[in-house]
């Protein structure tokens, strides 16, 4: 997946920074959006992201899903770069929509309800000096940068929630070495629909 750089004007667009802010929710850095993959409960889209660079490192993994603060597992991950996966730079973006599926899979209601909230409009993720999943301001009216988390964000949007379209099941990326904690990743199922299902097939209304 390739990415080039944006010029947004900030008056038409839907900028998020802060998690406290309005649409905060859209940021990796929120609380409130576990989820859960392999079994494994995982405190924050971002702790996942960071995660999936270090497939053949699962205590690295485990450390930065440990941590309930995404900020914190962000941190940590800076420790053990140096062990990311060699193809990151290739894979990134593709893992980062991953997530967003799951993200947005587990956390239907919350996570759906902000991004139609964005009324659809361009979403814009604004920064200090992050180019790259965000852009900055060059002036005051002016946005530049590759906005890829935005980007994706507006993707998800788009597939799922603006006719929504809640996703039951997320395939795992077809890539190599796609792991946690040492085993492939499997189809990730939204457990609240799994039991929905049931539900109505012991209820003969399947
Ligand atoms: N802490 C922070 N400051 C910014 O200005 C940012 N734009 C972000 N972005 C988020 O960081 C994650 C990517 O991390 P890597 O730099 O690729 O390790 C991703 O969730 C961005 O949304 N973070």
């Amino acid at each position: 997946m390739k990415i080039t750089e944006r010029t947004y004007n900030k008056k038409e667009v839907i900028v998020f920074r802060s998690t406290k802010a309005k649409y905060g929710g859209l940021s990796n850095m929120a609380g409130g959006y576990s989820l859960r993959v392999n079994d494994i409960i995982i405190p924050s889209a971002e702790a996942l992201y960071q995660a999936c660079r270090y497939p053949l490192f699962p205590s690295v993994q485990q450390e930065i899903i440990e941590q309930n603060s995404p900020m914190t597992a962000k941190m940590i991950s800076r420790k053990y770069l140096k062990y990311t996966r060699q193809d990151w730079e290739e894979v990134k973006y593709s893992v980062m929509y991953w997530v967003l599926k799951v993200k947005l899979s587990q956390n239907f209601n919350e996570f759906s309800k902000v991004l139609k909230e964005t009324n659809g409009k361009p979403i814009v993720e604004l920064s200090n000096k992050d180019k790259d999943w965000a852009a900055i301001e060059v002036d005051k009216n002016t946005l530049v940068g590759k906005n890829a988390l935005g980007r994706l964000l507006m993707q998800l949007r788009e597939e799922y929630v603006i006719n929504n379209k809640p996703i039951e099941c997320v395939q795992p990326i077809d890539m190599f070495g796609f792991l946690l904690y040492g085993s492939e990743i499997d189809t990730v199922c939204n457990p609240n629909m799994e039991f929905e299902k049931d539900y109505l097939f012991d209820l003969d209304y399947a």
